[in-house]
């Protein structure tokens, strides 16, 4: 026997005592239990292994006892016909997935408790009929899908090189400086930096653009340096320098410079910021471009200098000095030598380490990310120093890049660091071959103490993956990390007609469309998360859309909920239009703080306290009328940087 009844067909929205009702039978036949019903339309048999079913309506969703609810759900979700189709009306890969997973947690409220999955082929059924109401589903939970195709316009981000018309409108040489770590790259470019009469160099590292800002002055040229939250200018802000030396992320796209060069180019590949060096590399206005970097880059940058209608050309380096990797581990501190520098990858072991060393009587230096600059400064300085006690260096991977120091041998204590995945989630991930050697290439700089260098590990049991590491040769990379224009996400809002930034990220992200031979989007989860927590808490009423962006693009971790609950309360002053003075600051962090951490807890505080210090720099070069006690700020940064100093 069977049972068509059409007005089942949105059962699933109205639960299940509807279904009775529609079937005008007040019991449900014996072998239907209310939990067997799903979705629309019901057709039944009562011999279980003989399904009937019923095609002639478009939408066909056959229940047979048991019912197969979860498999036919799993067809669809998989089925390549459907995603194309969903795609085609806004559902991209990302949002697909985040509708199917709400539409499934809908029709399970329907169909509580889930029903088992019974053996029965799923191409029994009519998955082209189910879309239409997943796509309605869609529209439900994303109200903008409806306005879709304008959506879709302005989400193709598939041409950026036309994002930047003061490049696209000179011709640019590229020549490439390729070649593994220490081989003299960034030194042969720095060259033509300093006989050029305008320049810029765009670093990976604060440290690193500082580094070089000082080479330039040792050779005689006027240059400035600028990071996002420090400036420090040769003659005065309004009289900027022939020369700077920036973070790749502060490179000035409107000025127009003789030469530039970019360096560690490799890291456009990079999840969180690569497009800082696409954006770089793609808009910087200067007919000589020298960029530095590993070989393996080279060919993404010869595809992205073709885009751009550029000349390019590749020279090729060798490592000065050798690199030994060691046969054996250190096993033990008593093995340290001078020049020797530990790698972790965790703060706690870094000062676990420098306790026993101390305990050895070996005085040590110690450099990770979220120390002050001027800190890792100091640190570095004090280990360089050939007359000074201390040397030996414990650090994270904070040095990997570009930088100099007097590293004899490189110590992997570890080969597994967090790491950001592509779906935004961190987590603990073996050292790839070109980290690692990175890393390992900080060992023997040429022109340091130690010509040689050499690498091994603390304990044995890293010995075998750490030269199999290093014995492989790095992945080619293949596309680069791009992020929208302000300006597009700004038009994506108007067309969604929302002011909530956290909801055109999603959006635009579900959205966009790129050419994936060549770039892919870097995480924006980051600006996502402060911006849905700014909006949580209410802080942004009536701010644009492009203040959020800049207060969200801050330099802050939006896993540190005390930071982020501090710039909940400048972006709530900068609302309500009310400066944010020093006196203010000094309350909010209960100032002054202790004048010596005696453990790592007291003296993260103090980084927390650095940090909100230098997030009022970042502002205050970005909404001076506001945060405008930028000298007075700074003074006390540089006495939280001191504290640190002493501690550690
Ligand atoms: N021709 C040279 N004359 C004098 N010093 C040099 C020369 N080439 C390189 N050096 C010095 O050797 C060190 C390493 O060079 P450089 O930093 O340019 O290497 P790199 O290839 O850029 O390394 P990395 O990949 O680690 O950035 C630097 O201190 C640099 O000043
Ligand atoms: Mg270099």
């Amino acid at each position: 026997m069977s049972l068509y009844c059409p007005k089942l067909l949105y059962v699933f929205s109205r639960g299940i005592t509807s279904v009775a009702k529609a079937t005008n039978r007040r019991k449900l036949p014996l072998s239907l239990t209310v939990r067997h019903f799903s979705i629309a339309k019901v057709v039944y048999s009562k011999k279980e292994d003989k399904p009937e079913i019923l095609t002639e309506e478009s939408f066909v969703f056959t229940l047979v006892k048991p019912h197969v609810f979860t498999e036919v759900l799993s067809s669809f979700r998989t089925d390549k016909k459907i995603q194309l189709e969903a795609k085609s009306h806004g559902l991209t890969k990302s949002l697909f997935k985040k509708v199917f997973s709400s539409f499934t947690k809908k029709l399970a409220r329907q169909v509580s408790p889930p029903p088992r999955v019974h053996g029965i082929s799923s191409k029994l059924y009519n998955l082209d009929a189910l879309l239409p109401l997943f796509i309605e589903h869609g529209c439900s939970v994303y109200p903008s899908l409806k306005q879709f195709s304008d959506l879709r316009t302005i989400s193709d981000i598939s041409e950026p090189t036309l994002w930047y018309e003061n490049a696209r409108s000179i011709k640019r040489k590229i020549v490439y400086h390729a070649g593994p770590t220490n081989s003299g790259k960034t030194h042969a470019a720095l060259q033509r930096f300093y006989e050029a009469k305008t320049g810029v160099y765009c670093s990976p590292l604060r440290l690193l653009a500082r580094e070089v800002c000082q080479k330039a002055r040792d050779h005689g040229v006027h240059c400035d340096m600028i990071t996002g939250d420090d400036r420090d200018y040769h003659y005065h802000e309004n009289d900027q320098a022939s020369k700077v030396a920036c973070t790749v992320e502060m490179t000035n796209l409107f000025r127009r410079y003789e030469i530039a060069i970019i360096d560690e180019i490799q890291m456009l590949s990079d999840m969180e910021r690569g497009w800082a060096w696409t954006r770089a590399f793609l808009g910087v206005c200067a007919p000589e471009i020298h960029v530095c970097g590993e070989a393996r880059a080279v060919d993404i940058v010869r595809q992205l200098a073709d885009e751009c209608n550029d000349s390019f050309e590749v020279v090729t380096y060798k490592r000065l000095g050798k690199l030994r990797v060691k046969k054996h581990p250190v096993e033990s501190f008593n093995n340290l030598k001078p020049g020797d520098c530990i790698i972790c990858f965790n703060k706690s072991r870094i000062y676990s380490y420098q306790k026993k060393l101390n305990s050895l009587g070996i005085n040590s230096a110690i450099i990770y990310g979220s120390l002050p600059p001027r800190t890792k400064l100091e640190q570095a300085k004090k280990f360089n120093d050939k007359d000074h006690p201390c040397n030996v260096l414990i650090t994270t991977d904070a040095i990997g890049m570009g930088l100099n120091l007097n590293i004899r041998r490189i110590i992997f204590s570890d080969l597994y660091k967090t790491t950001l995945t592509k779906g935004g989630r961190r987590e603990l991930k073996q050292l790839t071959t070109s980290h690692a050697l990175q890393i390992a290439g900080r060992a023997g700089r040429f022109n340091s103490q130690y010509k040689d260098g050499e690498v091994t590990s603390l304990s044995s049991k890293h010995m075998p993956l750490l030269h199999k590491l290093l014995r492989q040769t790095a992945p080619e990379i293949k596309v680069a990390g791009l992020h929208p224009t302000f300006e597009l996400l700004a038009e994506f809002a108007n067309v969604l007609n929302t002011k909530s930034l956290s909801e055109v990220i999603v959006m635009f992200i579900g959205m966009c469309e790129m050419n994936e031979k060549l770039f892919f989007l870097c995480s924006l989860k980051e600006c996502h998360d402060i911006a849905e927590y700014l909006e949580d808490a209410n802080a942004c009423r009536g701010i644009s859309l492009r203040d959020m962006y800049t207060f969200c693009s801050s330099p802050i971790s939006s896993g540190n909920k005390e930071v982020l609950s501090v710039l909940a309360a400048f972006v709530n002053s900068y609302a309500n239009n009310v400066a944010v003075t020093e006196q203010d600051v000094k309350s909010l962090l209960r100032w002054p703080p202790p004048q010596q951490a005696k453990s790592k807890t007291e003296i993260e505080r103090l980084e927390s306290l650095h940090e909100v210090l230098r997030l009022y720099m970042w502002l205050s070069y970005r909404f001076k009328d506001i945060f405008r006690d930028m000298f007075a700020i700074k003074t006390m940064r540089r006495h939280v940087d001191r504290l640190i100093q002493n501690s550690v």
